[in-house]
């Protein structure tokens, strides 16, 4: 905000009870994360080449050559200042306009980091990393994206030029989607059913010249191209997704990704002790900063939300006075205020995930593997249930904001278009539901067996006392209690994930069971998720949090997000048995208190996001709260209004109006 400017919502942030620096650092995950965090995003909004505002009017063609210059100044400044790969990462982000650097950095470098051998790593990072080569992730095709055991392109080796044939053998088998693989990568991490001496050896990475480094023309054998519009305008149309065909590429045998699995110069197959589910490593990768995505796009849209319903007002003026401010509303609060505590509830789970992560990583490297299919089952379902609650959270914060929320400069409905393949990419969430599940009824199958569950599903290995334990909730103030809410959501959870399993028994084909009773396992690994997400957002109130009345605010917030899923899926807590109606109730009269305990932080909870108003890019959600004086000047500025008299009113418009008055006069 410009020194001495007005201040709309000044009074909002006073009434705040907390220390907003704090909660800053508490948000950003350190104070060091924080410093950077703000540093960037100032260069990025200060940089006049990184303007927004006026994405949506641009051609698709004018979008995609802006998002280049984008793309080529930001990595001009990134070497300039020497910014560490910390900053540089903060600074595409706020940059925030989907591009092929996005692929390159998120998937590319990470495919030849996670399957590429010591060799080959040495030979192709340093080269991804100054960017003299730029890379995509090529797995998805016209025919199948769900299902990567059925990819259809083929890897054939030939032991007399000790190369690799890949070659699109169907147009089913064109690949179609690859982000930057459209109109820029040079290469790509291409994936392809390995065939050696006629025999089929399952679905590897190869990595793929594409376009010439001179020219940039294709080379002999690559058919590439963009495949067209998508979803909204502006939004992911900055992205060049893209359409490949191979026609018997030949490359050398060395550029198959063989940390799994290697191919010698005589043809044999060699099978190394990793397993061979690291060749999916990167898609878990990748959803693991998804689940941290989310929590961005969420907090983005909540922070608009939350600052027009505190400058908004309609009906309730008393003797002149003015109107009520619509978040004063209980109505716009149960709305509003379960997302702004989503936003907190799915940072803190994304920080656990990514520690998860690193740790499994780590594990991975010295050769254990035996977290790999809890890693595969938490980013998968994380993924899943905070992109899809993100993505519907999104246009809620738009209807919050009323007619003003559907204008493009509100910021939300590019966000929403922006942010809602989310549900799709990386794997559709139905789909890494269905991953969880297996992995539920997997463990609740091994419960007699001795094996004791660890991790998320350790709270299984309670299973006697969980399947039949009644919560003693009394009164309101007993769901403030985390040990009773985390024991509903376990038994809501567990008995679910039971019942699947003893239905699946009935029938004499588990696969065919898995497949008739597929939506109810989608739900009970809903459950589990959700279970996760709260007992993260409590496990991180155990920690030390500095500041005045941070964690004060957190464990309203906590509860709130908790009590907000127990209420919307009450049907589960009481179909299952592990709450009574009576409790369900006192569940809502708790949340119901819990929204007038935010309402006076509301404001202050999300200036505590420490957002620009650049990266917002939302009139409404302008940090001075002056909304209308600029809707009204933005209005001007939009090309329709450039004349008073529009294009084609000689052509179409007079012509009518005199034809109506002829028929007038008849
Ligand atoms: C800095 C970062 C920035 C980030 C920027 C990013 C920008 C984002 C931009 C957008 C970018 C978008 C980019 C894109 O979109 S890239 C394309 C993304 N594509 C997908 O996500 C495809 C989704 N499909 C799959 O993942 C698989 O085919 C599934 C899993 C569905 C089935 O598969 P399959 O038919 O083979 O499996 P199975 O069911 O027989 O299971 C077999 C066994 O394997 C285990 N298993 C399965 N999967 C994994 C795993 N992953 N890790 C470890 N283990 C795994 C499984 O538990 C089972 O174990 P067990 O039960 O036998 O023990
Ligand atoms: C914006 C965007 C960017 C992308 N970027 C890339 C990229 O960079 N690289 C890349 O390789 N790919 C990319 N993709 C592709 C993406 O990963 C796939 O679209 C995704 O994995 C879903 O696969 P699909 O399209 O085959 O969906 P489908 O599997 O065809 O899904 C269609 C419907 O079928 C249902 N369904 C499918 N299988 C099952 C099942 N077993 N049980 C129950 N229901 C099922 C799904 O739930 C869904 O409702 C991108 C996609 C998008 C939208």
């Amino acid at each position: 905000m410009e020194v001495g400017a007005p201040d709309y919502l000044a009074g909002e942030r006073q009434t705040a009870e907390f220390d907003v620096e704090s909660m800053k650092v508490t948000w950003a995950g350190s104070r060091h994360a924080l410093e950077v965090s703000d540093r960037m995003a100032r260069l990025v909004a200060s940089d006049p080449v990184f303007r927004k505002d006026n994405r949506v009017m641009l051609s698709r063609k004018e979008l995609f050559k802006n998002t280049l210059r984008k793309a080529a100044h930001a990595w001009k400044r990134i070497v300039e200042l020497r910014l560490t790969e910390e900053e540089a990462s903060r600074v595409r982000f706020f940059v925030d306009e989907p591009a092929f650097t996005d692929l390159h950095w998120g998937m590319f470098v990470p495919a030849i980091k996670g399957q590429g051998t010591e060799e080959q790593q040495q030979k192709w990072l340093p080269l991804a990393y100054k960017m003299q080569i730029i890379g995509c992730y090529a797995q998805t095709e016209l025919g199948h994206g769900s299902n990567v055991q059925g990819l259809e392109t083929t890897a054939t080796f030939d032991p007399k030029t000790d190369e690799f044939i890949i070659h699109s053998p169907t147009l089913t088998s064109s690949k179609w989607w690859p982000g930057g693989l459209g109109k820029v990568s040079t290469h790509a991490v291409a994936y392809a059913r390995l065939i050696v001496d006629g025999q089929e050896h399952g679905v590897h990475g190869f990595i793929v010249q594409l376009r010439s480094l001179d020219d940039h023309m294709p080379l002999p054998g690559i058919t590439v191209g963009d495949i067209g519009m998508k979803f909204g305008s502006g939004a992911y149309n900055s992205m060049d997704n893209g359409v490949l065909r191979f026609d018997n590429v030949r490359i050398p045998r060395d550029q198959m990704l063989m940390r799994v699995l290697q191919v010698t110069r005589e043809g044999k197959v060699i099978q190394s002790d990793v397993p061979r589910q690291l060749i999916y490593g990167t898609m878990v990768f990748v959803r693991q900063t998804i689940v941290a995505d989310a929590s961005c796009a969420l907090s983005r849209a909540v922070c608009i939300a939350t600052r027009y319903s505190a400058v908004r007002r309609q009906f309730g003026s008393q003797n002149g006075g003015p109107e009520t401010q619509v978040i004063d509303y209980k109505t716009q609060q149960s709305r509003l205020f379960p997302l702004l505590a989503s936003a907190y509830a799915f940072r803190f789970v994304s920080e656990w995930l990514k520690s998860l992560y690193t740790d499994v990583t780590e594990k991975l490297q010295r050769g254990e593997f035996s977290t790999l299919p809890e890693a595969h089952a938490c980013t998968a379902g994380l993924k899943s249930i905070t992109t899809s609650a993100t993505a519907d959270a999104i246009e809620e914060c738009r209807k919050l904001c009323g007619g003003h929320g559907y204008l493009a400069n509100s910021g939300l409905p590019e966000l929403f278009a922006v942010y809602v393949p989310a549900c799709t990419y990386e794997g559709d969430n139905t789909v890494l539901l269905l991953q969880v599940a297996r992995f539920l009824v997997k463990t609740v199958s091994q419960l007699g067996s001795g094996k004791v569950p660890v991790g998320t599903t350790a709270y299984m290995g309670r299973a006697r006392h969980l399947i039949q334990c009644k919560s003693n909730v009394q009164s309101a103030e007993d769901w403030l209690n985390p040990q009773v809410v985390v024991e509903a959501f376990e038994a809501r959870s567990l008995r679910m994930s039971v019942a699947c399993a003893e239905n699946l028994a009935k029938f004499p084909n588990p696969e065919e069971g898995f497949a008739q009773l597929a939506a109810d396992l989608v739900e009970a690994a809903a459950a589990h998720c959700q279970l996760i997400v709260v007992t993260k957002f409590f496990e991180k109130l155990q920690q030390d949090i500095p500041g005045k009345g941070v964690k004060k605010q957190l464990q309203i917030l906590s509860s709130v997000y908790a009590l907000y899923i127990l209420h919307k899926h009450l049907g589960d807590f009481l179909s299952t048995g592990s709450i009574t109606p009576k409790q369900g109730a006192l569940a809502n009269d708790q949340l119901r208190s819990l929204y007038s305990k935010i309402r006076p932080n509301a404001v202050a909870l999300v200036d505590a996001f420490n957002y620009t108003d650049h990266y917002l890019s939302s009139v409404l959600g302008r940090y001075d709260g002056n909304v209308y004086p600029t809707l009204y000047e933005e209005a001007w500025k939009d090309p329709l209004n450039d004349s008073v008299v529009p294009d084609g009113y000689q052509e179409y418009i007079r012509p009518l109006l005199k034809q109506q008055i002829r028929n007038a006069r008849l």
